[in-house]
C-alpha cells in the first residue's frame, strides 16, 4: 500500500464556504495523506474524498452536508468519539492514517467557531493502543537511507515498547534482507528514492505495508544531531554510532516522524541500539522462508513454523523476544553458551519450570503499558495491571533465590521490584478500576484527605436526603409525600394533589403537574448544592489524582522497561528448556572449530507435526575438510529436503542458546546459513523461476565462507539436462576448490553423474536416502547412508502420486529405451511395444520407409559379394546410401 498523491479536495473557493467547512479544509491541507478525525461535539466527522473512502472502509453510511462553493453536496459520514478506538484500528489496519482533530477550546466559552487541533496522527507502523496490535508482535516502524557509494542507513522502532534500533548494511540486497526480518507495517524513504525507482526495488515488501516518503532536508545530518540531542541528550558518538553516519540519518528521520504525528514527547524512546548483522548468525530472505523460521511457506501461519513450535512462553514479551532470538541467532561462542546454562539450569528442573510459569503468569505485557504510561494514554485499567504484574516479582524473585548460571544470577539482581511503585498503585488506584477516566470511581478510599471529605458529603447527602423524606412525612402527616431528583429541577420535595392542603408554608412552589405539584425548601437546596458539587468535584479530582499518579510512574519508565526486558528473557529461557525436555533435545556443544556433528538429528517442526509417523534421526558429520560437501542423492519424497533443513535448524537452534532434537551434537560457530532450495514464490519481482535460481546461487557464490553452510536442493534443474548438470558440477567445483569460499555445503540433486565428483575431489562425499523396492513400489527407509544413489525411482513416485497406469506403463517403456540409447530415425526413444508403435508404422512416411527397407533387403540379399570388385563394392555402397 504505497501512499497515495495527494488528492484536490475541493475546487470550491474557501470564501463561498460556511466559517466550519474553512477550518475544516485548512487544517485538512496540512495532512493531505491522512484521514481527518473533526470533532464535532460528540462526533468525529469525516467530509469530501476523505468521508467516501472511510464509509467505504469502515461500511457506515455516506450522508452529505450543506453544499459547497459550487452548488454540489459535501459527503459526509461521521462515528461517535466515545467509540471511535475500533474504527481507528479498521482504518489503520487497512494501512489508512488518521489524523485525530480535536476542539481545543471550550464551546461554551467561545463565540463563533471554536479552536481545533490536530492532536496526534496515528499511522499504521506508529500505533500503541493494546486493541490494534498482537500481542506477540511487534510493530515496527522502519526507515531506509539508500546511498549510490556508501552503506546503506537503516533504523526501525516498535513506538508500543520503545524498542529502537540502528545498523548500517553494504547494499540494498543485504538492505532488503533486514527489512524482510524486521516485517515494518510502516517504511519511511526518502522522497528523491520516488525517481530512482526505490519502491519498485523493494518489490512485494514495499506492498505489504504503508511506505511513506519525507522530504530531503529531514535527512540533514545537522538537524539529526538535533534530534538527538532532544530525545536523549546526546550525540550519535556517545550512543555508539558514531561509525554509522548514514544509520544515524536514519534514526533521526523516524525521531522527526515521530514528533511530527505525536505531537508530544516520547520519554520511553530512551535509547537507540546500534547492531551490525554480522554479529548474528546470518540469514537472508530466501532462507528464512525456505527454513520457515517465523513463518510457513504456504500460508505465512505461525503455526507450523519453528517459533510456533518453540513459543512456549506465557508472557506477550517473552513471545516477542523469542521471535527476535529466533531472527537473530548468535555468532559467538560466550553468549551462546550463556543462553545454554541457563536454559540447561531449568532443563533439569520440571518443578522449578512450573512454579516460575505460574509466577510469569499474572504478568501483563509491561513494555507497552509502560509505552501508554509515558505517553499518557494509560487508563486506569493500565495502572491496575501493571500493579498486578509487579505484585508477582516479589515471588518471581524467591524462585530465582539460588541460580547458578551467570545470565540468571544477572536477570534476578538486575529485575526491579519497584516497591515503592506497587505500593503507590495500590493506595491510589482501586483494584478493579472502570476503563473510563472521568467518571471517577478510579482513585481509592484513603488516598487523598479531600476527595475523601467530599465523598463522604456525597455519601452523607443522600442519608440526609432519606432522613429529610422521613422527616417532612412525620411533620406534614403526608404519608405519600416523596424527594425526587431530576436533571432540570434538582432535588425537590413532589406531593399529590389530593394532599395539597397540608403542604406547610416554607415550601416553595416549583413546578405543577396534572396530578401532583413539586416543591422545595431552602434546607433542601442547601443540601443540593453541596452534594451535586461535591459529586462534580469528585470526578475532576480524580482525573487530577490519577494523572499525577501516572506521571509519577512514567518518571521511573527505565526501570520498568528494564525489568521487562529480564522478565521476557527469563520466559524465553523457561520456554526453550520446557521445549527440550518435551522433545528430548540435548544440549550441543558449541565451539569455533568447524565441525557440524550431529548423531540422530531431527527436524523438529516435521517430528512435532506427525506424532503418528516415526521420524527417522540420521546423523551429519561435516568438517569443512575431508566432509565438506556431502552429495546427497535419493528418489522424489525420500526426504532429502527434510534432512538437509534439520542440520541448518539445528545449528540455528544451537546458536539461539537452545537446545537441539538430537541425542548429541557439536556446531562449530557458523556465520550465515545460505539455502537454495525448490522453485520461490518470489516471482513477483519479474524473474523466472530458473533466473531466480541463478540468481540465489550467485549470491551464495559470492558470499560462503568456510564459516558458512550452505544448502543447494535440486539447482540447475529449472534449465535443460545437459546444462543443468553441467551448472550443478561447476557450483560445487567452485565451492569444493575456493579456499576462501570453502563452505560446508549439503547438496542434494537427482543428477547422479555428480556423485563422481567424490573421486577426483577428497571433500566431497556422497550420501543417498535409502529406499526399499518391494513389488515394484518404493518404499521409504528415510535414513541418510554412504554412497551414491542407483536410480531416481521417479516414475514410482509418480505412481505412488496416483498417476494413470497407462502413463507409468508408457514412462516405463520410454524410461528403458532411453537408457538403452535407442532412438527411432527422428531421435525418438525407439518404443518396445505400446500403441504408439502401431499409429507410427501407420503413417504414410513410415509405410515408404518400410518399403525401402524391404528393397534394401532383397538388394543385399540378392548380392554375390564374392565376385565383387572393390569399384563394384563401393559402387554398390553409394547405391544403398541413395536408396535410404
Ligand atoms: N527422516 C524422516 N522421517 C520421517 N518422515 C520424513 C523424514 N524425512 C522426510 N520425511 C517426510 O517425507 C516427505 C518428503 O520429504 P522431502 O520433501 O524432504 O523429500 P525430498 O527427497 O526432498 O523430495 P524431492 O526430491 O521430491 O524434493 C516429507 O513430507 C516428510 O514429511
Amino acid at each position: 500500500m504505497s501512499q497515495p498523491e495527494p488528492r484536490n479536495q475541493t475546487q470550491t473557493p474557501l470564501a463561498e464556504l460556511t466559517p466550519m467547512m474553512r477550518q475544516y479544509l485548512e487544517i485538512k491541507a496540512q495532512y493531505p495523506d491522512a484521514i481527518l478525525f473533526f470533532r464535532l461535539g460528540d462526533f468525529y466527522e469525516m467530509f469530501l474524498d476523505d468521508a467516501v473512502k472511510a464509509s467505504r472502509i469502515l461500511d457506515i453510511t455516506l450522508t452529505s452536508r450543506g453544499k459547497g462553493g459550487d452548488g454540489s453536496d459535501i459527503p459526509l459520514c461521521g462515528i461517535p468519539y466515545h467509540s471511535a478506538a475500533p474504527y481507528l484500528a479498521k482504518l489503520i489496519e487497512a494501512g489508512e492514517k488518521v489524523a485525530i482533530c480535536e476542539q481545543v477550546e471550550d464551546p461554551k466559552s467561545v463565540k463563533g467557531i471554536v479552536r481545533r487541533e490536530v492532536v496526534r496522527v496515528v499511522t499504521p507502523g506508529l500505533v500503541i493502543d493494546g486493541e490494534n496490535l498482537a500481542p506477540k508482535e511487534n510493530n515496527y516502524l522502519l526507515c531506509l537511507v539508500p546511498q549510490e557509494t556508501a552503506e546503506v542507513g537503516l533504523a526501525y522502532l516498535d513506538l508500543s515498547t520503545g524498542e529502537f534500533r540502528v545498523t548500517e548494511l553494504s547494499g540494498l540486497d543485504a538492505a532488503i534482507a533486514e527489512i524482510a526480518c524486521v516485517k515494518p507495517r510502516e517504511i519511511l524513504l526518502p522522497a528523491m528514492g520516488r525517481d530512482t525507482g526505490l519502491l519498485a526495488s523493494l518489490g512485494p515488501l514495499g506492498d505489504d505495508c504503508l511506505v511513506s516518503w519525507l522530504e530531503e532536508w529531514v535527512f540533514d545530518a545537522e538537524y539529526g544531531r538535533r534530534l538527538f540531542q532532544r530525545q536523549f541528550s546526546a550525540h550519535p558518538e556517545s550512543m555508539g554510532c558514531g561509525g554509522i553516519k548514514t544509520g544515524v540519518r536514519a534514526a533521526a528521520a523516524i525521531l522527526h516522524y515521530l514528533y511530527d504525528t505525536q505531537k508530544g514527547e516520547v520519554a520511553h524512546v530512551r535509547e537507540l541500539h546500534p547492531y551490525q548483522t554480522r554479529e548474528f548468525l546470518v540469514l537472508d530472505e530466501a532462507t528464512r522462508r525456505n527454513l520457515e523460521l517465523t513463518a510457513t511457506m504456504a500460508e505465512g501461519k505461525r503455526r507450523g513454523s519453528l517459533l510456533g513450535l518453540l513459543d512456549k512462553t506465557v508472557t506477550a514479551m517473552g513471545g516477542r523476544k523469542l521471535k527476535q532470538w529466533i531472527n537473530y541467532p548468535l555468532a559467538t561462542v560466550e553468549p551462546i553458551l550463556e543462553r545454554q546454562n541457563a536454559v540447561d539450569e531449568f532443563f533439569r528442573d520440571p518443578t522449578w519450570r512450573t512454579a516460575l510459569v505460574e509466577a510469569l503468569e499474572g504478568v501483563y505485557d509491561l513494555e507497552r503499558l509502560n509505552g501508554r504510561i509515558s505517553m499518557a494514554s494509560a487508563s486506569a485499567k493500565d495502572l491496575a495491571a501493571l500493579r498486578c504484574s509487579l505484585e508477582r516479582i516479589p515471588l518471581l524473585l524467591s524462585h530465582l533465590g539460588r541460580v547458578d548460571a551467570p545470565l540468571l544470577q544477572r536477570i534476578r539482581d538486575e529485575i526491579d521490584p519497584l516497591e515503592e511503585m506497587t505500593d503507590l498503585i495500590r493506595r491510589g488506584v482501586v483494584e478493579n478500576p472502570p476503563f473510563i477516566l472521568r467518571e471517577g470511581g478510579i482513585i481509592a478510599e484513603g488516598y487523598h484527605g479531600e476527595l475523601d471529605e467530599l465523598r463522604a458529603i456525597s455519601r452523607e447527602g443522600k442519608g440526609f436526603i432519606a432522613r429529610l423524606e422521613a422527616q417532612e412525612r412525620a411533620r406534614t402527616g403526608i404519608g405519600s409525600l416523596k424527594i425526587r431528583y431530576n436533571k432540570v429541577f434538582g432535588y425537590y420535595i413532589e406531593v399529590t394533589k389530593s394532599n395539597l392542603a397540608e403542604v406547610p408554608a416554607d415550601y416553595l412552589r416549583r413546578q405543577t403537574l396534572a396530578n401532583a405539584e413539586r416543591f422545595i425548601t431552602p434546607e433542601l437546596k442547601e443540601y443540593e448544592d453541596k452534594v451535586l458539587g461535591a459529586e462534580e468535584r469528585i470526578v475532576d479530582l480524580e482525573y487530577q489524582l490519577f494523572q499525577e499518579i501516572r506521571l509519577q510512574v512514567a518518571e521511573q519508565g527505565a526501570r520498568i522497561a528494564r525489568t521487562a526486558d529480564r522478565l521476557a528473557t527469563l520466559d524465553v529461557l523457561v520456554a526453550l528448556a520446557t521445549v527440550a525436555h518435551e522433545y528430548d533435545y540435548c544440549r550441543p556443544l558449541v565451539d569455533d572449530s568447524d565441525v557440524i556433528a550431529i548423531t540422530t538429528g531431527r527436524h523438529p517442526v516435521v517430528e512435532a507435526l506427525s506424532p503418528t509417523e516415526r521420524f527417522v534421526a540420521n546423523d551429519t558429520y561435516l568438517d569443512g575438510q575431508e566432509n565438506q560437501l556431502l552429495i546427497i542423492t535419493g528418489p522424489n519424497m525420500a526426504g532429502k529436503s527434510t534432512f538437509m533443513r534439520q542440520v541448518a535448524i539445528i545449528i540455528l537452534l544451537a546458536q539461539m542458546g537452545s537446545f537441539v532434537p538430537a541425542s548429541d551434537a557439536r556446531i562449530g560457530v557458523v556465520d550465515r546459513i545460505f539455502t537454495r532450495v525448490g522453485a520461490s514464490d518470489n516471482l513477483s519481482r519479474g524473474l523466472s523461476t530458473f533466473m531466480l535460481e541463478m540468481i540465489e546461487t550467485a549470491t551464495i557464490l559470492r558470499h560462503a565462507t568456510p564459516k558458512s553452510l550452505v544448502v543447494l536442493d535440486e539447482i540447475g534443474r529449472g534449465t535443460s539436462t545437459f546444462d543443468g548438470v553441467s551448472i550443478a558440477w561447476a557450483v560445487a567445483e567452485f565451492l569444493h576448490d575456493r579456499p576462501e569460499h570453502r563452505a560446508r555445503t549439503l547438496f542434494a540433486t537427482h543428477y547422479h553423474e555428480l556423485t563422481e565428483l567424490s573421486v577426483t575431489r577428497p571433500g566431497v562425499k556422497n550420501f543417498n536416502v535409502a529406499v526399499r523396492e518391494w513389488n515394484d513400489q518404493i518404499i521409504f527407509l528415510r535414513t541418510i547412508v554412504p554412497g551414491g544413489a542407483s536410480h531416481s525411482y521417479g516414475i514410482q513416485v509418480a505412481r505412488l502420486a496416483g498417476l494413470p497406469m497407462a502413463v507409468i506403463d508408457r514412462a516405463k517403456e520410454i524410461l528403458v529405451n532411453l537408457e538403452k540409447g535407442e532412438y527411432v530415425a527422428e531421435g525418438v526413444p525407439r518404443i518396445a511395444r505400446g500403441k504408439r508403435v502401431a499409429e507410427v508404422k501407420a503413417s504414410p512416411q513410415m509405410a515408404l520407409f518400410a518399403d525401402d527397407t524391404d528393397l534394401l533387403r532383397q538388394r543385399l540379399k540378392g548380392l554375390a559379394i564374392a565376385s565383387l570388385t572393390p569399384l563394384e563394392a563401393l559402387n554398390l555402397l553409394d547405391e544403398l546410401k541413395r536408396m535410404i
